[in-house]
């Protein structure tokens, strides 16, 4: 039977798709984050302004996230004005190269997530939708690319001695001497 979430993470056709998915994602994220790294970034005015809306009859900020927000991202907030564009700048870097590229779209998702959960709908909601097939296509997304190499060189590093590898078995071999 078709399956489309196998055919996303196996297809040749579905593999080109998602390289352009992933690129084009990716330079939105890293000239975004660029423009921060570059131009100053202050995260102070966004934060007060989402706290703000956790308030009213129908809140646009749930009352956990405006929790979470005067409590520690306000207080914190130089540490956003850091963590923000470089997040920025590194997921767009790691979409375009195709390194690390599921990792890269979570933590994207994530931003997004809290981007949305603070009150800013703006392209947010796309691009959500657009990383999700990156998330479910996996290896597949990011085979044009450096998880083409990398992936493969993880996966030794960390299988080592594990599996099918029968250097470390003892067998008797045909010259074998005994004493
Ligand atoms: C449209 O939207 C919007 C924006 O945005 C454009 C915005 O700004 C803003 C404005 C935002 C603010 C004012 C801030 C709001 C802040 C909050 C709401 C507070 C709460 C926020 C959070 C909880 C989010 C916190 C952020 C997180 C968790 C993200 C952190 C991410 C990272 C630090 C980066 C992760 C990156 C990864 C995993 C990719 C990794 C890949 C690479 C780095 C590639 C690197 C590749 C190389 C260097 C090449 C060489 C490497 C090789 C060859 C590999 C070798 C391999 C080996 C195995 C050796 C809004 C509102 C918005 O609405």
């Amino acid at each position: 039977m078709f399956s489309f979430n196998q055919w996303l993470r196996e297809n040749k056709v579905a593999m080109w798709i998602l390289t352009v998915l992933r690129v084009y994602i990716g330079y939105d994220w890293m000239t975004h984050g660029w423009s921060k790294l570059t131009g100053g970034f202050q995260a102070s005015g966004f934060l007060a302004g989402a706290v703000g809306k956790a308030t009213g009859e129908n809140p646009t900020v749930q009352a956990w996230w405006g929790t979470f927000l005067e409590k520690f991202a306000v207080p914190n907030a130089g540490l956003f004005d850091f963590i923000i564009p470089l997040g920025e700048f590194l997921v767009g870097l790691g979409l375009i190269l195709g390194c690390f590229t599921t990792l890269a779209a979570l933590m994207a998702l994530v931003m997004n997530f809290a981007f949305l959960f603070s009150g800013t709908v703006s392209t947010n909601a796309q691009l959500v939708l657009m990383q999700i097939f990156l998330v479910v296509a996996g290896a597949n997304a990011g085979k044009i690319g450096l998880d083409h190499w990398v992936l493969p060189y993880l996966r030794g590093l960390f299988s080592r001695n594990k599996g099918n590898d029968t250097k470390d078995t003892p067998t008797i071999s045909a010259n074998h001497k005994t004493a």
